[in-house]
């Protein structure tokens, strides 16, 4: 994945005192704020491993974070690694970052919805998002954090508040609900996933979470309506499926360090001027009544460059959006609500 990204050009960069060359041809600074859990952790393995990423902070409440920190930085890849224990040290964390991307907050169990994360969670993202409004106004900042329906609306209001909101640089993470489409259509049509390329659009939620299955490409190969809806389905509903699996465990973290990182890398090969860099996110939007809506976005030299909309959707998708609208506009009120009310 991360070889698309290489140009050879030499820059140059340090590490415990020695020098390495890196073929990136902009050194960026990745934060990941929640570095220690299950996500944070393989997720940070990746962004070590990235040769656009020359400084990689690691930020985390737990006591755990300085050693994981420590552990990374002993691979013999370029990035420094930092790492950041407690509120006093976010801000020194989130200093001159480029991207900040945030699984801080706690998981799902079994039986519950992503929306019983809110209570917990609403806080963590707005203070991660209060800092960076203070700290690096310019950073982009990648939400894996859930609900992402309601977490990005949230990060949005704080950066409006501090005057410093621009559209472009806040994104929820729904790249997952793209791989897992992925992965299943390569499944039925007995091709490499990698070479599927399938839109998802919506929001990151149960109804929310609609795959245009119309648009895939190659075409899913199932002829039958009922076996698209059970498909459809599937997508909507696989974080269950893993949290089901994990029994109370946790939900996904590999799948979700795989897809944060494909996402991560996109940027950062936009924000290096890498031209026709496109994923999913859920981002500010006049698509839909949803002021926040997740589809294909081109990423550029400023984080979302352009929105590219979602295309044609057949009748059974347009009733899958109608669904996915109200749950939508809720989700983003709660959010809203939690910082201006
Ligand atoms: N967007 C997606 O597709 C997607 C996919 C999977 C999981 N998630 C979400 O990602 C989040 C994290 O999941 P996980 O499995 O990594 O959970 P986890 O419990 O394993 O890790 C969460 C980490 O956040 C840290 N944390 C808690 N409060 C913090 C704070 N105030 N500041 C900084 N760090 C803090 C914890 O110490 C922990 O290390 C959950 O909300 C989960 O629902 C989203
Ligand atoms: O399902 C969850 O709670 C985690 C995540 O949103 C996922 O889709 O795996």
């Amino acid at each position: 994945m991360f070889s698309r990204a290489l140009k050879p050009v030499a820059s140059v960069a340090v590490q415990n005192g020695a020098k390495f060359s890196t073929t990136s041809q902009k050194n960026f600074k990745v934060v990941v704020a929640g570095a220690a859990g299950g996500i944070g952790q393989p997720l940070a393995l990746l962004l070590k491993q990235n040769p656009l990423v020359t400084r990689l902070a690691l930020y985390d409440i737990a006591p755990v974070t300085p050693g994981v920190a420590v552990d990374l930085s002993h691979m013999d890849t370029p990035a420094q690694v930092t790492g950041h224990k407690g509120p006093e040290e976010l801000a020194a964390a989130v200093e001159c970052a480029d991207l900040v991307v945030i699984p801080a907050g706690v998981p799902r169990k079994p039986g519950m919805t992503r929306d019983d994360l809110f209570n917990t969670n609403a806080s963590i993202v707005r203070d991660i998002a209060d800092c960076v409004a203070k700290n690096a106004p310019k950073a982009i900042m990648a939400i894996i954090t859930n609900p992402v329906n309601s977490m990005v609306p949230i990060a949005s209001e704080v950066l409006k508040k501090a005057g410093v909101y621009d559209p472009a640089k806040v994104l929820g993470v729904t790249t997952l609900d793209v791989v897992r489409a992925a992965a299943f259509i390569g499944e039925i049509n007995g091709v490499d996933p990698t070479t599927v390329k399938i839109p998802v659009i919506g929001g990151h939620s149960g109804v929310t979470i609609i795959p245009v299955l119309s648009q895939s490409s190659p075409a899913v190969k199932l002829s039958d309506q009922g076996k698209i809806e059970a498909l459809t389905k599937r997508i909507q509903e696989a974080g269950t499926e893993v949290v089901k699996a994990k029994a109370g465990g946790g939900s996904a973290t590999l799948s979700m360090a795989y897809a944060g990182a494909r996402l991560a890398c996109a940027v950062l090969r936009g924000l290096k001027g890498e031209s026709n860099v496109v994923e999913c996110a859920y981002v500010k939007s006049d698509l839909t009544e949803a002021s926040y809506f997740a589809n294909p976005v081109q990423l550029g030299r400023n984080g979302v460059e352009k929105n590219l909309g979602f295309g044609q959707l057949n009748a059974y998708e347009k009733e899958l959006l109608k669904a996915a609208i109200p749950e939508l506009l809720k989700n983003i009120k709660t959010g809203e609500n939690f910082v201006n009310k």
